[in-house]
């Protein structure tokens, strides 16, 4: 098969988390977005190391289960749900499948695996969006929304989302109005010119209050053509905002100034233009402060499902310590407090910290404390010894160096693992068996309807160590095993980087930076063939990127 080569196939099924697999004659073929069932035309993109993938041009006959009713009108544009036309019990199916194929090879044959829990609200389940500002064709009018499929640059206007509440829709539509009307232009990344970036929209489903925080550069001069000075704009866009027929109430209104040559969505400095800088949400009967950048789960009434599920698994807590390291805004501990002795929080961002202790007071606890810090660090300054841990660590998983640290110095009885990547914990579920813990239990939860992402749960016991009872046969195909010696593969780098920084980096960027900071790469790995030949070179702002990636893995 060669590169640009058209073929028509059957996707056989979809593999974490959005590779459709199908076969053209013997070869097989990755093609991301074509869902189990789905007849594609594909194009050959990639034929390597006797991986092939393929790029989907266009689905010739949609698979027997698929319904359009009802599904987003975006979703053919909008990078953000694969699973719209899918039956949501399809969906479940579909995700409890890709879970069952990463751990099944790491897990003892027969582990207790107890099924998924569905999303109480498939629709209009998210708390929280981030819109970015842009256009969708070169030149073309402004929008304001999500990335196109498969597109760095182009962003599609999406406000009939159908992931959010219908007034976060009337908010992005007259936040995109009002600044088109006012001639405001948005900031070109690449360029670093232009002044409006970002637009989040954060409504709690359960009290309806909401947050909405614009987020722009500080380029004030010449970026917009009305006569009407900064203050004065946004003034008016506050206005506009308090106007609007919304069945929730504005808890703040805020505007966040963000000159970071990354696209995330980021403060360097934030002025409230009304109400407040927060906004609460009720979860489980307990209330709870959540700030515009602190962690919180995006589905409200799935997080109770899942803490609750969390909770069951964990039984007794009566007189017991507990840490919940990755504690964000300190949900789980403060769920786990009213019974345990003490819960220790460990949460990197001060902003998630604060509201934390906040949250513990406002709900009476007084037997929690949070610490803000890297887990990798705080763990060394802790003098309590716990009886229960849950982890419930960002996408990467736990810091390699983290975990041996964890297990050695803290490792208690009972451990829970939640797990918003099955990937990275597969790979995390290896080491804690190798450690002497057994996987007791075992459960997905969706959270993301619509999406092709999965929560996972693990109850992990302290057990002997049998080494009969691990298996580690992955597939490399799935797996890299380098993911278990020390420093982060390729994969896991390039994912760092796009998910901390926005921007995608290739493995010959990341092997000059290698280079450069002293790390092995491999004999002759992506040098250039011949001393003339010309290979693009690292931009700095992406060698930043890569450097931070190399510190957050231990690898300087
Ligand atoms: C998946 S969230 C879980 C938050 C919380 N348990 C909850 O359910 O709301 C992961 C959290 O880990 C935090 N985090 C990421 N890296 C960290 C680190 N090295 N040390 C401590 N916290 C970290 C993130 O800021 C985020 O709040």
């Amino acid at each position: 098969m060669k590169k640009g080569e058209i073929y028509t196939g059957t996707v056989e099924k979809m593999d974490f988390p959005n590779k459709g697999i199908l076969h053209i004659g013997e070869e097989k073929v990755v093609v991301k977005n074509a869902l189990p069932g789905q007849t594609v035309e594909i194009a050959i993109s990639r034929q390597r190391k006797g991986r092939c993938e393929g790029r989907l041009l266009k689905v010739v006959t949609p698979a027997a289960y698929e319904n359009t009713e009802g599904a987003c009108p975006h979703r053919a544009d909008c990078g953000g749900c694969t699973y719209q036309t899918v039956p949501y019990e399809e969906q479940l199916k579909i995700k409890e499948q890709q879970v069952r194929a990463l751990l099944d090879p790491v897990l003892p044959a027969g582990y207790n695996f107890e099924g998924i829990k569905g999303s109480p609200l498939t629709k209009a389940y998210r708390n929280k969006m981030e819109f970015s500002f842009g256009d969708e064709f070169k030149d073309g009018p402004m929008t304001l929304g999500m990335h196109k499929r498969g597109s760095f640059y182009d962003i599609v206007t999406v406000d009939q989302c159908v992931l959010v509440h219908p007034d976060c829709c009337k908010i992005l539509r007259a936040t995109l109005d009002y600044f088109t009307e006012h001639g405001a232009v948005f900031y070109k990344k690449m360029a670093h010119v232009g002044y409006l970036r970002h637009l989040l929209v954060r409504r709690g489903v359960k009290t309806g209050e909401i947050l909405v925080d614009l987020v722009t550069s500080t380029q004030t001069e010449g970026t917009w053509k009305s006569d009407k000075n900064e203050e004065a704009l946004l003034e008016g866009w506050k206005e506009k905002l308090l106007g609007l027929d919304l069945e929730g109430s504005f808890a703040g209104i805020l505007h966040t100034e963000n000159d970071s040559l990354a696209d995330v969505v980021q403060n360097d400095r934030t002025v409230i233009l009304y109400g407040q800088d927060f906004f609460m949400e009720e979860l489980l009967g307990l209330k709870f402060k959540i700030t515009p950048f602190s962690f919180f789960q995006t589905n409200s009434l799935g997080a109770e499902v899942l803490y609750e599920t969390a909770r069951e698994y964990i039984g007794e807590t009566d007189g017991r310590k507990v840490f919940d390291l990755y504690s964000g805004t300190g949900t789980i501990a403060q769920i786990l407090a009213p019974a345990a002795e003490h819960v220790t929080g460990v949460e990197i961002i001060e902003e998630a910290v604060e509201a934390a202790k906040v949250n513990a007071a406002q709900n009476g606890l007084t037997n929690c404390d949070f610490i803000a810090g890297d887990v990798l660090k705080v763990l060394d300054t802790l003098e309590e010894r716990p009886d229960l841990i849950v982890l419930d660590p960002p996408r990467d998983g736990i810091h390699p160096k983290a975990l041996p640290k964890i297990i050695d110095h803290y490792g208690c009885e009972k451990m829970i693992y939640i797990s918003c990547k099955p990937t990275s914990l597969a790979r995390d579920l290896v080491v804690l068996q190798a450690k002497g813990y057994e996987v007791t239990r075992v459960c997905c939860v969706d959270m993301f309807p619509g999406t092709t992402h999965v929560e996972t749960v693990v109850l992990l016991s302290k057990g002997e160590v049998d080494s009969k009872k691990i298996r580690v046969e992955f597939s490399l195909e799935d797996m890299d095993m380098s993911e278990f010696q020390d420093g982060a593969t390729y994969t896991q780098i390039k994912d760092y980087v796009l998910e901390h920084s926005g921007l995608k980096v290739s493995n010959l960027y990341i092997s000059q930076i290698k280079r450069k900071c002293g790390i092995e790469v491999g004999k002759n790995y992506n040098l250039p063939k011949s001393e003339d030949s010309r290979q693009p070179m690292c931009p700095p702002e992406k060698e930043k990127a890569i450097r931070e990636a190399f510190k957050y893995f231990g690898m300087i």
